[in-house]
């Protein structure tokens, strides 16, 4: 695996805005520097080669990947308890070189410990938004998956190099501003 200059961190509950962000990122800093790195993406790849279903819905920010959530979570926690590092490796040995890799879920303090164990240069940070703006991007309260460690356990998490509110879009300007200045 070849290492980037500099690894960004990407925690949030669900629907904070985490993959937007990413998105403007990547799109503002190019494709010739940097790429988004997706723990999930090795995870979903398994989980559907196993289970038989569309890796490219699964992928997708739609009613089918909320459909298997909760399964996924299940699954992929078994595989976790017999090695916590499975899919950050998976995913950062698939990752392109760039200068760059903006990981997008992290999930866990687990995560958080294996980038620490195996990367430097790394900048953690938590983006937020209010629960009626999660609402109103499509966040419905789901159990076992709401209540789960993949979406709880950074909840207490106190060590963030920054954390940035997401609720409109002077907010997310500001946090471009702000992680851009953060690898400055
Ligand atoms: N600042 C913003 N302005 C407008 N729309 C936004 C903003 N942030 C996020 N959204 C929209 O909210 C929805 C959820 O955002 P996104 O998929 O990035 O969340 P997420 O934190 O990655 O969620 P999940 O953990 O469920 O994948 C998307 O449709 C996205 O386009």
């Amino acid at each position: 695996m070849e290492k980037p200059q500099h690894i960004l961190l990407f925690s949030g509950k669900r629907k904070s805005g985490k993959d937007f962000i990413c998105e403007k990122l990547k799109s503002i800093i190019g494709e010739d520097n940097c790429c988004i790195v997706r723990i999930s993406g090795p995870l979903k790849q398994l989980f559907a080669e196993n289970h038989n279903l569309q890796i490219n819905e699964l992928m997708s920010d739609g009613p089918y990947k909320e459909q298997h959530r909760l399964n996924m979570i299940t699954w992929s926690d078994e595989i976790r308890k017999k090695d916590p590092g499975y899919f950050c490796r998976a995913a950062c040995k698939s990752a392109a070189a760039k200068k760059l890799w903006i990981v997008s879920d992290i999930r866990r303090k687990t995560d958080i410990k294996w980038f620490k164990e195996n990367c430097s240069n790394l900048k953690l940070i938590r983006i937020t938004a209010a629960l009626t703006i999660r609402k109103e991007r499509g966040w419905i309260f789901t159990a076992g998956v709401d209540d789960a460690e993949s979406e709880c356990d950074l909840d207490d998490f106190g060590s963030w190099d920054i954390e940035l509110a997401n609720n409109n879009r002077e907010e997310y300007e500001n946090a471009i501003r702000a992680i851009l200045k953060l690898i400055s």
